[in-house]
């Protein structure tokens, strides 16, 4: 569905991009992450046929991103950082405009969606808040049912349950076969709903992985109480299990979900008074491997005591 192979793009000195390789496959949402700067907006208009790459390849469904950005502009959805909308238009116009270009007839899909993310289309441009600006891009991105979306930060400015809703027409989207590029600088956003995350940080991708593996190796404090005195070594060697510290009858340590099952077995072989599971936000697990520190105070906190658990 999309293809990066090496993309390094200059403006003048400044290396925006550098030798980006990605593949995102059929049925995927892939979650683009980065802090403020790091190349996504860049990495999308390559994609959209907007930016030339200096070096490497960039291609969507097939076509080379560039050459035959016309074609790309067809067959993908595409909602901008920033969307561009005629002011004095108002959103049923833009539908049936957006449909005379592709030579279809979306309005009743338009209105469908419209209507689930609590869309007003009867009202001018000019008039729409941000958030409603940027359902109205939704809108106007997936009546066609592309078969990909590319969407540049697209649920700033929309409230949580509105975004719950834009995550299932993201799901179904993906249920027929259709993939999603979605950029963020906040893994909350789009943990959610991704499949994969990849990481972009100073023009390099610096990692790629699956959620459910980082979801794997997020930490969980366990607590346990136990009738009788315990000892250190009784749950000593368990894989990834840090932090273990037995004092008199209670047990504290912190533990990946990999870990959890024969953690569990152990402390259950025993007579157990009280017991405490609860799992580290993913944010904090996915901090303290990557770092996005310029993402703001509360996540830098939230990195500082990542690192703590992790000893
Ligand atoms: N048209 C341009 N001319 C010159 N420099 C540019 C241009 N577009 C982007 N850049 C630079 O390329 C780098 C990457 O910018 P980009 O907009 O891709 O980041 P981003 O990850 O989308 O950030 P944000 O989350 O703030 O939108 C930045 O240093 C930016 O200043």
């Amino acid at each position: 569905m999309v293809q990066l192979a090496g993309v390094t793009k200059q403006f003048g000195r400044n290396t925006a991009l550098d030798g980006v390789s990605l593949t995102i496959g059929p049925g995927e949402v892939f979650g683009y992450l980065g802090p403020n700067g790091a190349g996504k907006t860049t990495t999308i208009r390559l994609l959209m046929g907007m930016l030339r790459p200096t070096s490497g390849t960039a291609s969507v469904l097939g076509l080379d991103a560039w050459r035959q950005s016309r074609e790309v502009h067809r067959v993908v959805g595409y909602v901008p950082g920033e969307p561009a909308l005629y002011d004095r238009l108002t959103g049923r116009q833009h539908v049936a405009y957006c449909a005379h270009l592709r030579h279809r007839d979306d309005a009743n899909r338009a209105a469908e969606v419209a209507a689930r993310l609590d869309l007003d289309l009867d009202r001018p441009a000019r008039t729409l808040s941000r958030g409603n600006r940027q359902k109205l891009a939704v809108v106007l991105a997936v009546m066609s049912r592309p078969r990909l979306l590319v969407l540049d930060e697209p649920t700033s400015g929309i409230d949580p349950l509105v975004q719950q809703v834009f995550h299932s027409i993201l799901r179904e989207h993906t249920a027929d076969g259709g993939s999603v590029l979605f950029s963020s600088h906040v893994l909350g956003e789009v943990e959610r709903v991704a499949d994969r995350i990849g990481v972009v940080r100073g023009g390099k991708l610096v990692a790629v992985e699956r959620l459910q593996d980082l979801a794997a190796r997020s930490l969980h404090r366990v607590r346990a109480r136990f009738a009788g005195d315990v000892a250190a070594e009784d749950f000593a060697g368990l894989p990834g299990v840090r932090d273990l510290l037995v004092e008199g009858r209670t047990l504290s340590c912190n533990a990946p979900q990999s870990a959890l099952d024969a953690l569990l077995k152990l402390v259950s072989a025993r007579e157990v008074e009280d017991f405490e599971c609860s799992e580290a936000p993913l944010e904090e697990t996915f901090l303290s491997y990557y770092g996005m520190d310029q993402a703001g105070g509360t996540a830098l906190s939230a990195a500082g005591s990542a690192a703590q658990h992790a000893g």
